[in-house]
């Protein structure tokens, strides 16, 4: 028994406990993922506007201003600033292949070989 091994027992209202933690911990996921994929449904329509404008598909003064801004919610919001900056660059460069798988196939499709009119 752990008891007897000087270690904490783990008691019915810690697994209560636990288990109540863990179900908020579910529900959280699940609005991640539900909000995420309404920003990806978001940079898909922009995707296909800029392939269809042929603008960039990177943004840098955009993301720039994205990240001051974010890092300014995490602190007030007691999350590490530098966390929020490292998840908002993953979801933009995954974004970004996005845009770029986009704007290729809109290209074919318009009969334009790969690789022209990308700067030399
Ligand atoms: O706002 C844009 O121009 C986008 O393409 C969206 C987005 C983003 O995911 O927030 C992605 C790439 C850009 O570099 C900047 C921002």
């Amino acid at each position: 028994m752990a008891a007897t091994r000087g270690e904490p027992e783990t008691t019915e209202a810690v697994h209560e406990e636990l288990g109540a933690l863990r179900d908020s911990i579910d529900n959280i996921d699940a609005a991640v993922v539900h909000m995420l994929a309404e920003r990806f449904k978001c940079t898909q329509r922009v995707g296909r506007l800029k392939a269809e404008h042929q603008l960039p598909p990177a943004d840098p003064a955009r993301e720039a201003r994205q990240i001051a801004r974010l890092r300014e919610l995490a602190q007030d919001a007691k999350l590490d600033p530098a966390f929020a900056e490292k998840l908002l660059n993953f979801i933009i460069a995954e974004v970004i292949r996005h845009h770029e798988k986009i704007a290729n196939s809109t290209r074919s499709s318009a009969g334009v070989p790969p690789g022209s009119g990308d700067p030399a």
